[in-house]
């Protein structure tokens, strides 16, 4: 299954996804942390998904793993970005995106919660740019983004299948 081949995406829009993430990598990890305050502004009960939150007395902000996964998904889709226009489809490790759909699908991501981090994916890089930002910023991260989880769904697809 693949879901995401043959895109065009042009050097335009990579070179937009990766000169607004040239000037927000230094803040990663704070702007990661923003993106998920949104998301579980919006979509509260997300929270309760992520293990490390569940069982943790730490408050959600001071969370360093949350930080992380908000870092991934930035970089992963920033990354899909240049893979888009190289290789006209999201090439992640094989691997990694095995794992990838079966991490999502066992912890019961749903479309409205990829729906949810867009939104406020964003938002986040509107605020954080806002000198850079355009529609067609906001076109190409959206593609990058899209791509990204149309391959991921894939996989949540082949992992239930197997189950
Ligand atoms: C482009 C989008 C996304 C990317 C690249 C991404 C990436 C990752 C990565 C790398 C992991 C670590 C485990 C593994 O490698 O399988 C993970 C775990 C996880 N992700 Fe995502 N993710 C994305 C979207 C989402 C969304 C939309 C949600 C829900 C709001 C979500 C919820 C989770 C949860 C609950 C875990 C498991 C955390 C735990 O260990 O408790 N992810 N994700």
């Amino acid at each position: 299954m693949d879901s995401t081949k043959g895109i065009a995406f042009t050097e335009e829009e990579e070179a937009l996804v990766v000169k607004s993430w040239a000037s927000m990598k230094k803040n990663a990890g704070e702007l990661g942390l923003k993106l998920f305050l949104k998301v579980f502004e919006i979509a509260p009960t997300a929270k309760k998904m992520f293990s490390f939150l569940r069982d943790s007395d730490v408050p959600v902000e001071k969370n360093p793993k949350l930080k992380t996964h908000a870092m991934t998904v930035f970089i992963m889709t920033c990354e899909s970005a240049v893979q888009l226009r190289k290789a006209g489809k999201v090439t992640v490790r094989e691997s990694s995106l095995k794992r990838l759909g079966s991490t999502h699908l066992t912890y019961g991501v749903a479309d409205e919660h990829f729906e949810v981090v867009r939104y406020a994916l964003m938002e986040t890089i509107r605020e954080a740019v806002p000198e850079m930002w355009s529609p067609e910023m906001k076109a190409a991260w959206g593609t990058a983004y899209d791509q990204l989880v149309a391959a991921i769904k894939d996989q949540m697809k082949v992992a239930s299948q197997a189950s």
